[in-house]
């Protein structure tokens, strides 16, 4: 019908009954391979009766050597068509489909697949078996014999240019593609099942894996992967779930009596498994590959079972429990670039610094997807009393009405199974933007379930040492990040200036400084105009408090950074240890909230008023400083007076000012000097931990 709606259209074409001419033979596999010379002489006959440009041919059928019509079974449209392009020397077979070409995964599994435009012959093969869909390694064979190259388009989208399966170029650049990323594209097959043959009784013994695989085959079932460590005391294989518990059954009686005699100590069974393959031929001549894939692999917190790669380097296969399967795809298909490093964010506490991140993350939103292949999605937002979660990202442009008017009830635990729980997406950050210590306590379970932390709180590290040592022990032995640079100087750079120090060898003697950036505006703005306690309301008003502003007049605040620096600098202080200075009146220590402590302030506004007078008559001024004194292992909150000519009395609005006084930097200290509290530069130190846990994940930097 075909041939005639052609010719009826001026074309002269004619049509061929394939059974006339495609000779093949049936294999034991139940398969059928084609007999070419037999077929060639059969083509040059047909040729010669019905010669013609253009033939509309049967796909599918063929006949056997005596002439039985047979078909070419699974697959055999394309095969027939490949076998076709052989026999005539094609300069290209096509097969028109209904996809627009292969892509670098399976794209309902990771979004950001993208078209492969080359494939080798042998890249085509690889990831065709592990399901991809391209076509059938078998028909592949006959045009690779003639080097003709196959082009996969897609019938219903005639602008995608398909993918080509051919030799691969020798001008790389004639493929960008492959001078990207020595890895092509990745595959997974699920529903598998790992067996472990083991004992000391398998080393050097020759026909262990005869025996072992003799069995399997008798059973009929398929090995999917095997590999065996050169110890020889143990070999793994995958084989389908459904086929397990035979395989299992065969092996232990074929081995009941090494078992038994302790030869062999187990046959062990790991269900729920899946293959991820990672498919290139450019693999073969680049080194560090395998370390590529398995770094992005930790880091997204996922354990491998199993690993095998041939020889031929064109396949790297890893066996992970099958729930890790699709986050595992993710992963290493972002870290090879061929899409954007994604993290799921959850938010705790939008209050003022947590509110200001989000807005923060919606404006710079495109900037990072667009330039920095960077995806931040926040997939949860929670307070202590409402929480909105997303599946696919929350819109950042509504999350207040969201959390407003479509709020559900807060619960911790379940806003972390769900920020976490989205499989597709490799990596997951919870920024803890509270002051509270019970989500403080939450970290240690988190990054033990590979959950990276992010936070301005001060409580964790401040907290009981020994849940900070076990909280720093842990994230030193994972792969998972904890990053908290805004809990010292808010956006200042003081915990990396202090690890910089450290981690290149140098010694520190003493770190001395105006922590609080309240209390810098206090003292710096507090100088004869106004009273304390008006200025205390400006420096909350600005956003340079803790959600309670007794934390900060009382020194808690401040204590809590000394702490935090001490600890970083190896010294074990409990914040107990430091004798604190408060600026708290007595009688409003026990006010029952903030708004009534700011209420009652202005009744103690003479004490305050008469010492900076005391100063200033001295030609002083008063500062609240902390100090780490690493040398007598120990740390001071004070209120002091300084001359009005010391740096400390230099400084303005809410600057901290902190001094490294180390071995190199003996004379004259390192100094960091910015604004050190409100809601911009605090929630900009915050997105910048966010952005380097992005790069440690694989973010171009
Ligand atoms: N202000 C600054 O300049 C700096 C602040 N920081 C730190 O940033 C953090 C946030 O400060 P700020 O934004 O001013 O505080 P806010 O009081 O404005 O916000 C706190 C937020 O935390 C939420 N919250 C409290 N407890 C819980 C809980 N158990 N579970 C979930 N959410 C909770 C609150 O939610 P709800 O309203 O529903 O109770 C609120 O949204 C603090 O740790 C602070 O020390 C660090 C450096 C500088
Ligand atoms: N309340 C704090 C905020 C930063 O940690 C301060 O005033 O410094």
């Amino acid at each position: 019908m075909l041939a005639a709606v052609v010719r009826k259209n001026g074309i002269d074409c004619k049509w061929m009954d394939t059974r006339e001419v495609l000779i093949v033979n049936p294999t034991s596999s139940n398969q059928v391979d084609p007999d070419f010379s037999e077929s060639e002489k059969r083509l040059e006959k047909w040729f010669s009766q019905s010669p013609s440009n253009t033939i509309i041919a049967t796909g599918f059928i063929a006949s056997t050597p005596d002439n039985i019509p047979t078909t070419l079974k699974r697959d055999g449209s394309d095969f027939s068509a490949a076998i076709m392009g052989a026999l005539l020397r094609a300069h290209q077979v096509t097969i028109w489909t209904d996809v627009d070409g292969v892509y670098s995964a399976d794209p309902r599994k990771v979004s950001e697949a993208v078209i492969l435009r080359t494939l080798s012959y042998q890249e085509a093969w690889e990831m065709s078996y592990f399901g991809a869909n391209v076509l059938h390694p078998r028909t592949i064979i006959p045009v690779m014999r003639y080097d003709i190259p196959i082009v996969i388009r897609n019938i219903f989208n005639l602008s995608a240019p398909g993918t080509m399966i051919c030799r691969p170029p020798v001008d790389e650049n004639e493929d960008e593609q492959i001078i990207d990323s020595p890895v092509k594209g990745f595959a997974t097959i699920d529903n598998l099942a790992l067996v472990n043959v083991e004992g000391t009784g398998m080393a050097g013994v020759p026909g262990t894996a005869n025996a072992i695989f003799g069995a399997v085959k008798d059973v009929g079932a398929n090995v999917i992967m095997i590999s065996q460590a050169s110890s020889e005391h143990s070999v793994c294989f995958a084989v389908p779930e459904k086929e397990v518990k035979a395989v299992a059954e065969a092996l232990e009686s074929k081995f009941r009596e090494a078992l038994n005699a302790g030869r062999l100590s187990q046959v062990a069974i790991v269900p729920n498994c899946s293959i991820l393959a990672a498919v290139g031929q450019k693999m073969a001549s680049t080194p560090g590959v395998s370390a590529t894939l398995f770094n992005a692999l930790a880091k997204a917190n996922i354990n491998i079972r199993a690993i095998a790669q041939g020889c031929s380097e064109y396949n790297i296969t890893v066996v992970l429990k099958r729930e890790d399967c699709i986050r595992a795809l993710r992963a290493v298909h972002s870290r090879f670039y061929l899409s954007r490093t994604t993290i799921a964010m959850g938010i705790i506490g939008p209050g003022l610094i947590g509110a200001t991140l989000l807005d923060q993350l919606r404006d710079q939103a495109a900037v990072l997807k667009e330039d920095f292949n960077i995806d931040l999605r926040v997939m949860g937002v929670t307070g202590s009393r409402t929480m909105v979660l997303s599946d696919t990202g929350i819109d950042l442009s509504t999350w207040r009405e969201l959390l407003k008017e479509k709020g559900e009830v807060a619960d911790l635990e379940k806003f972390t199974q769900l920020v976490h729980g989205n499989h597709f997406i490799p990596n997951t950050v919870l920024v803890d933007c509270t002051a509270d210590s019970n989500v403080a306590s939450r970290y240690h379970d988190w990054l033990r379930r590979g959950i990276h932390v992010i936070t301005p709180n001060k409580k964790a590290n401040s907290g009981p040492l020994d849940q900070y040592l076990k909280l720093r022990s842990l994230q030193r032995k994972s792969y998972t990040h904890y990053f908290y640079e805004a809990t010292v100087g808010a956006g200042l750079p003081i915990i990396s200036t202090l690890r910089g120090l450290l981690e290149t060898g140098d010694h520190i003697l003493r770190i001395e400084g105006i922590f609080s950036g309240t209390l810098s505006y206090l003292f710096n703005s507090f100088v004869g105009t106004r009273s304390f306690s008006e200025v205390v309301a400006e420096a909350k008003e600005a956003g340079y408090t803790e959600p309670d502003p007794r934390d900060d007049l009382s020194g808690t605040d401040v204590a809590r950074k000394v702490i935090i620096l001490a600890r970083e600098s190896g010294l074990k202080l409990e914040l107990s240890d430091l004798p604190v200075r408060s600026l708290v009146p007595e009688p409003l220590k026990a006010c029952a909230s903030a708004e009534e402590f700011m209420k009652q302030l202005p009744q103690f506004d003479e004490e305050l008023a008469k010492q900076r007078q005391e100063a200033e008559d001295a030609g002083e001024v008063l500062r609240y400083v902390g100090v780490v004194d690493a040398i007598n292992k120990e740390g001071r909150v004070e209120l002091r007076r300084y001359k009005k000519d010391h740096p400390f009395a230099q400084l303005s609005g809410s600057d901290n000012i902190i001094a490294f006084t180390t071995k190199r930097y003996k004379e004259q200290p390192l100094i960091v000097r910015g604004p050190g509290a409100g809601a911009q530069v605090t929630a900009g130190g915050i997105f910048s931990d966010i952005l380097r846990l992005a790069s440690y994940l694989g973010a171009p930097s």
